[in-house]
């Protein structure tokens, strides 16, 4: 049965998450929206500092409950949670917690699925193959069908920012031999088309950020805009996206820049992160674009060094959850 619900997984129990849920679900029980945490039960309790949380079997229970006590899909933890730190042998369990949210956004359950932070060392020391939730979700939904241009790719937006990235967990080196024009076209094409059907754009202009200082300066900097990021550019063009640049990143993120495009496509992680975070680093999302669920993130990771303090603020996640209500309601009105 479908509900407007949205599913949570817990992420990593030894960081931020379980306590930045419990104080999401604090704020937005009476106004909504709504949402199921998929996680341990049990550490959820423990980290909400008294509040009611209530095992659910599943979106149309949590649904009714949600204005009362916080709806959890109890997924047990095999081993005890210290918070701060982090253990592989979470990891399947996490794994677990994400799959069950992918799941139920799939079969059309819950309206989206929205992620709190995991830390990927942990994950990948117990085997993990994914660099992030972006790919595994992506490998998770590849059989659904899906209409549009597919993913994943990684936006991250705050205020009237919205920045895609070409490239997104891999070290700055290895960077510039991964930017092929094909690579930055993708990435173009699925920005061009979710900046229309999940943010509502009709002409959405796309500005495309250089890879080099001074956007390569003719190539005395950097080839890598003449052979790669203009030849891209141009394609995008002639497929029909409103795409200008390649322009000096170091202009692109200054507020009258920003009113000159509606997204910004970004060659590597910190080139899109940092102007983001910069501008709001609590109400910053991450959003995966491209694939047929809705899915976002809050746009911090598993803070270990607050973790179990108190100090953790909800209000990213509570904006990740916001979104993907929104998206998911646009989606279902298309
Ligand atoms: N969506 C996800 O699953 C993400 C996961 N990560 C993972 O998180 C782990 C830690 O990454 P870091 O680079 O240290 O970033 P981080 O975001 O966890 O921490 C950076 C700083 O922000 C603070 N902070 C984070 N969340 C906060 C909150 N809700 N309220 C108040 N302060 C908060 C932390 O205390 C720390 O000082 C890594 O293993 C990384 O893989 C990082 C980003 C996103
Ligand atoms: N820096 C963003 C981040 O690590 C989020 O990755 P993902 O788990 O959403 O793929």
């Amino acid at each position: 049965m479908k509900t407007d619900i949205l599913a949570l997984s817990v992420g990593d129990p030894a960081g931020v998450g379980p306590e930045i849920i419990a104080k999401a679900w604090g704020q937005l029980r009476e106004t909504g929206p709504a949402f199921m945490a998929v996680g341990d039960l049990q550490s959820l309790a423990a980290a909400g500092g008294g509040v009611k949380v209530k095992a659910v079997t599943g979106p149309v229970e949590a649904a009714k409950v949600f204005a009362d006590a916080l709806p959890v899909l109890d997924t047990p933890l095999q081993s005890p949670v210290i918070a701060g730190q982090p253990s592989s042998a979470h990891a399947a369990q996490i794994i677990r917690c994400i799959e069950t949210g992918a799941g139920l956004a799939l079969s059309g359950a819950v309206a989206g699925l929205v992620t709190a932070p995991i830390a990927k060392a942990p994950l990948y020391e117990a085997g993990f193959k994914f660099p992030g939730h972006t790919e595994f979700l992506a490998e998770l939904t590849a059989p659904a069908p899906y209409a549009g241009a597919r993913g994943p790719v990684m936006m991250l937006t705050a205020a009237d920012l919205r920045a895609t990235l070409v490239t997104i967990h891999q070290a700055v080196g290895t960077v510039p031999a991964a930017l092929t024009i094909d690579r930055i076209v993708a990435a173009g094409l699925v920005t061009a088309q979710a900046l229309k059907t999940d943010f509502g754009i009709a002409q959405p202009r796309l500005a495309v950020a250089a890879l080099n200082p001074h956007a390569g300066e003719g190539g005395a900097l950097g080839r890598e805009e003449i052979e790669t990021i203009i030849p891209a550019v141009a394609a995008l063009r002639a497929r029909g996206v409103d795409a200008r640049g390649p322009s000096p990143a170091d202009s692109l993120f200054h507020p009258d820049a920003r009113k000159t495009y509606d997204g910004v496509l970004c060659m590597y992680h910190d080139q899109a992160l940092i102007p983001v975070k910069m501008l709001d680093f609590w109400g910053g999302v991450n959003v995966t674009l491209g694939l047929p669920i809705v899915r976002t993130s809050p746009d911090h990771g598993t803070g270990f060094d607050i973790a179990g303090r108190g100090l953790a603020r909800p209000d990213s996640l509570i904006a990740a959850l916001r979104l993907a209500a929104e998206i998911a309601a646009r989606r279902a009105a298309s």
